[in-house]
């Protein structure tokens, strides 16, 4: 591409020789035959839809014209039907979704693995049955197994209510063991409530479960000193590799066996982060693709994530994921809004790094945001790096450097950005990815990339970060990997700037804001991507902001209600 402020020709892949295999893989189908409803957080689902969800996905994987050679199976991630489908039809209901993958031409296989919500309608004992999972085990309680496809490849798949309280008798020595151990975990009375715990306990909830300890093949060996840290009321066991080292993870086993694993050391430092709180003084709305949006309450999220921020008393800094304010703020106000968000972080006790998002520039130019937004930077760039520790360097990336966005309209990044939409995308309407295929979906107007000299900034950094021995952690409006965001919601030139990323071993996560129901992933070098969650999209009383630990080998990101929490270890 090479355009004025440049981004580079988007690469075909380097490696076009056949897969060994494909497989299709779909997730969480919770049919129903019942109308649509909400998520306990007020997200729409359709519970009749997603079986013509699935059926579509069938067709698609049958079709050798999509798909070359076709898929050689399946794979189902569970949940095949809803809690709220009535009892009396769960068995129905369960039949008709397994009619629907048994269409996969063939007689290729499905392979399926328990939810929680399968557990809500079905015991263990009908449901198993039913799945037919090769566990070519005489246990027939045993619902996690492993397949070999091609030599030089296995597929593992585990069952993640092997240890629960769900899908068994309440007086099965399982079952009691679960319950006792949530009691233990967990003060509130509906154990499917996550409140008043911290960080990673806030998976200890009767929806989720454990691996067990039992498994045949895994050997298991009582620890030499006794007890370690971990779960009071679980006992420690140690795991072997087959080679009989040790992993590199301490694992605790329960009754039954449940692995946890912790963190004693403090943190060299820790931040606050937050993302798209687009708030706008005008009543509550939805995105394009009807996703509620509550613009005045978004402001309410700041004011407890701040307030939460200050109370850990530790925090170093904040990072403002980008889209400070909403495109639909009108624009003679949008001053004062990005003033009014501005004056609640400046209540934080530290100081708060700002980056660009589409909306910040839907209502400001960038020069005027680069003042308002205090960014430690020279002329009117938007990137910039920190240090605060020597151990790590922070990186912000400015996502829409290369963009449509924010420049005069008679600027040549903007005629040489709307040029490269115009090649990319035949929509007339350029914030439309219909028609556009997997990853093009990207070529977006909301959309923007790193340009030439920012990449060439980026790369004397990471060199230096290297030099120094300093760990990287990149930030940017923009996701960076398919991995952890909706096709459409990525940066134009991910793949550059993860070239970059990839000369050096320095980067170990990449943050992003953008895409509102969040993501992570790990990629091919190991590069951990987190995308968070919208403080905008977080019903009244709900929020989505978080702080990251930061340790010589791992972050942890403690996230409130609806920001996940994540361990990310390098
Ligand atoms: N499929 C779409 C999606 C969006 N638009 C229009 O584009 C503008 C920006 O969209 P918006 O959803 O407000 O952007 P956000 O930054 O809040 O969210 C990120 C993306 O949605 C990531 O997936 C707006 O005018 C939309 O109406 C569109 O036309 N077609």
């Amino acid at each position: 591409m090479g355009a004025a402020n440049g981004v580079a020709a988007i690469q075909a892949p380097a490696n076009k020789a056949a897969p060994f295999f494909s497989f299709g893989v779909i997730a969480d189908v919770q049919y129903a035959d019942i109308p649509d409803g909400r998520s306990f957080y007020g997200v729409p689902r359709y519970y009749r839809h997603s079986l013509a969800v699935l059926r579509r996905a069938v067709t698609s994987w049958n079709n050798t014209q999509t798909q070359p050679g076709g898929v050689s199976f399946c794979i189902n991630f569970g949940d095949i039907v809803d809690r709220h489908c009535p009892k009396d039809k769960s068995l129905s209901a369960v039949r008709e979704v397994l009619d629907a993958f048994g269409e996969l031409a063939g007689g290729r296989p499905t392979y399926h693995m328990l939810g929680n919500h399968c557990l809500y309608n079905l015991p263990r004992t009908e449901l198993l049955p039913l799945l037919n999972m090769p566990t070519n085990s005489s246990d027939s309680d045993r619902a996690y197994y492993d397949i070999s496809p091609c030599p030089g490849f296995r597929i593992v798949v585990l069952d993640a209510y092997d240890f629960s309280a769900l899908g068994r008798a309440q007086d099965h020595p399982t079952a009691t063991a679960a319950l006792r151990f949530l009691e233990e975990n967990n003060p509130n009375a509906d154990k499917n409530s996550s409140d008043g715990l911290a960080g990673t306990a806030r998976r200890f909830v009767a929806y989720n479960g454990g691996v067990g300890a039992r498994g045949e093949g895994r050997r298991v060996r009582p620890p030499a000193n006794g007890p370690r840290r971990g779960v009071p009321g679980v006992a420690p066991v140690e795991l072997q590799r087959g080679d009989g080292r040790r992993p590199p993870v301490l694992e605790m086993a329960a009754a039954n066996g449940i692995a946890v694993n912790g963190s004693a050391k403090a943190p060299l430092f820790s931040f606050g982060v937050i993302a798209d709180v687009q708030y706008a003084d005008i009543p509550d709305g939805r995105s394009f693709l009807g996703v509620p949006r509550y613009y005045r309450h978004s402001i309410s999220v700041l004011q407890r994530a701040v307030s939460r921020w200050n109370t850990h008393n530790n925090l170093k800094f904040a990072i403002n994921f980008g889209d400070i304010i909403d495109g639909f703020c009108p624009k003679d106000k949008s001053l004062w809004a990005v003033q009014k968000v501005l004056d609640e972080f400046d209540k934080f006790q530290g100081p708060t790094y700002h980056m660009f998002g589409n909306h910040c520039l839907y209502n400001l130019p960038r020069s005027k945001l680069v003042s308002l937004l205090k960014m430690p930077t020279e002329f009117d760039r938007a990137y910039y790096d920190f240090s605060p520790c020597p151990e790590f360097r922070i990186v912000v990336l400015d996502a829409y450097d290369f963009s449509c966005l924010g420049w005069p309209q008679d600027h040549p990044v903007t005629a040489a950005a709307l040029k490269l939409l115009d090649e990319k995308n035949p929509n007339s309407d350029k914030n439309s990815p219909e028609g556009l295929v997997g990853v093009h979906r990207r070529f977006v107007k909301f959309n923007g990339a790193v340009g030439k000299e920012q990449l060439s900034w980026l790369n004397d950094v990471l060199q230096d970060a290297s030099t120094n021995k300093q760990n990287v952690i990149l930030c940017s409006h923009l996701p960076m990997d398919p991995g952890a965001s909706s096709p459409a919601a990525l940066m134009w030139n991910y793949d550059e700037v993860m070239s970059v990323v990839r000369l050096y071993n320095c980067v170990k996560a990449c943050f992003a804001g953008h895409d509102h129901k969040g993501g992570h992933s790990i990629d091919s070098h190991g590069v951990h991507h987190r995308t968070l969650e919208a403080a905008l999209e977080c019903p009244p009383g709900t929020s989505a902001f978080g702080h990251v630990e930061v340790y010589p080998d791992k972050l942890l990101l403690i996230g409130s209600d609806r920001m996940a929490d994540t361990e990310i270890c390098f």
